[in-house]
């Protein structure tokens, strides 16, 4: 089956309305205050408003607390929280009851996770490099054996790439933004059609 698609950090209306229109069926949108790619809730809104009915808008977090994280969701009209970094099975649980969870683990944390929210459709895992939007790909071949049904794939895809990385893990989604970028923040227009492009046809 095709893998969903997230493209990451968007900063922009015009550049929610490009990533939809080639194709994503997510848009990251990144409110953790350490990214290069950091939005305004203002303009993520704008943003979310902008895509229609069928894309979803997911809200990346990276070391905020609760009510942090329920409020920005809120105000910017996120359908999704994507959560990084060291949390407790409390904190993604509370979450989880307003909102599906993308919930980010490193490979080593992948069986753990794995067992604890297997069955539970509000929480999906994806697996991503250590230093998210860092650009750099995992060992995929290493992941092979120990990659659970349904999980989605980040770190360092982008077009040249993402054809490979599909075919050694059958990733349920893919998540990418480095490599679609001219600059942080900033889509590559070519970059993102050919990303989504190569992922339709996997
Ligand atoms: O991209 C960031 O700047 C970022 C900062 C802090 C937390 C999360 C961040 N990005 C999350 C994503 O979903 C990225 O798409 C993912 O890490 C993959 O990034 P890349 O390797 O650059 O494709």
């Amino acid at each position: 089956m095709t893998p969903r698609l997230k493209v990451c950090g968007t900063t922009s209306v015009q550049d929610a309305v490009l990533c939809a229109e080639a194709g994503a069926d997510a848009l990251g949108f990144i409110f953790a205050p350490i990214s290069k790619r950091l939005v305004t809730p203002h303009v993520a809104r704008e943003a979310s408003l902008s895509v229609g009915v069928t894309v979803a808008r997911v809200g990346v977090f990276l070391g905020q607390g609760l009510d942090e994280v329920l409020r920005l969701a809120e105000a910017s009209r996120m359908s999704v929280v994507q959560l990084h970094g060291p949390l407790s099975p409390e904190f993604v649980e509370t979450v989880a009851q307003f909102y599906p969870v993308l919930r980010v683990v490193k490979v080593n944390e992948l069986q753990t996770e794995g067992e604890r929210w297997a069955g539970d459709p509000r929480v999906t895992l994806m697996v991503d490099a250590p230093n998210p939007g860092g650009g750099v790909p995992l060992e995929w071949e290493a992941l092979k054996a120990v990659w659970p049904a349904g999980t989605w794939l980040a770190g360092g895809l982008g077009p040249e790439n993402i054809r490979e990385a599909i075919h050694l893990l059958r990733p349920a989604g893919v998540d990418a933004v480095s490599r679609l970028e001219r600059e942080p923040g900033v889509k590559n227009p070519q970059a993102v059609q050919a990303f989504v492009d190569a992922v339709k046809r996997s």
